[in-house]
């Protein structure tokens, strides 16, 4: 969530840290575009940057996180034009969270299910559970099993029962 020089079209990383069926989370500060929704951490990809770079920058811009890229997992796009990379990250071993409030006002663990039940997510996130349901991406053991219902989570949209 930097605000230096940006490529148009808006062109987006979002990294993917999952450890013990659980994903790291946060919640956008009040002062950013999409004001206090949660999401996962990630930003507009610089000029000259792959999104493997662009999520360990912005998980040291936003969480103080020291994190690897491990593989590019997913692409889609937002209802709003912006083409998003999914990279599956690592941390560093004793590297912990510490929220910047320029960008984020807190930060969690959830597992999958405790994040479908939210409704304060950017769209985003609903749509990446249901592609890996779906078949659409791999994750690693840690990940867990995407759950049958899953499937109903429509793109953009909330779960149906
Ligand atoms: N960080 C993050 N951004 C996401 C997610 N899902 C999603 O659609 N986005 C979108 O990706 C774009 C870039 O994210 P951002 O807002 O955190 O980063 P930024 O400040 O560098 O970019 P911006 O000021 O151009 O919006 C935004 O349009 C944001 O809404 C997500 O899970 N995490």
């Amino acid at each position: 969530m930097s605000k230096s020089v940006r490529r148009k079209p808006s062109h987006g990383a979002v990294a993917v840290l999952v450890e013990d069926e659980k994903f790291l989370v946060i919640r956008r500060s009040r002062l950013v575009r999409a004001p206090n929704m949660l999401c996962f951490a990630g930003g507009t990809i610089e000029i000259g940057e792959q999104p493997e770079e662009t999520i360990v920058r912005e998980l040291k811009e936003e969480l103080s996180l020291d994190a690897t890229a491990v593989r590019h997992v997913f692409q889609n796009r937002t209802s709003w034009g912006t083409l998003l990379e999914w990279v599956l990250v690592e941390r560093h071993e004793n590297s912990q969270p510490i929220a910047n409030p320029a960008e984020v006002s807190e930060w969690m663990w959830l597992t999958a299910s405790e994040l479908l039940d939210r409704h304060d997510l950017l769209p985003s996130v609903p749509d990446f559970f249901w592609a890996w349901a779906t078949g659409q991406l791999e994750m690693p053991e840690r990940a867990g099993t995407p759950e049958s219902k899953w499937k109903f989570i429509k793109p953009n949209g909330r779960l149906v029962n």
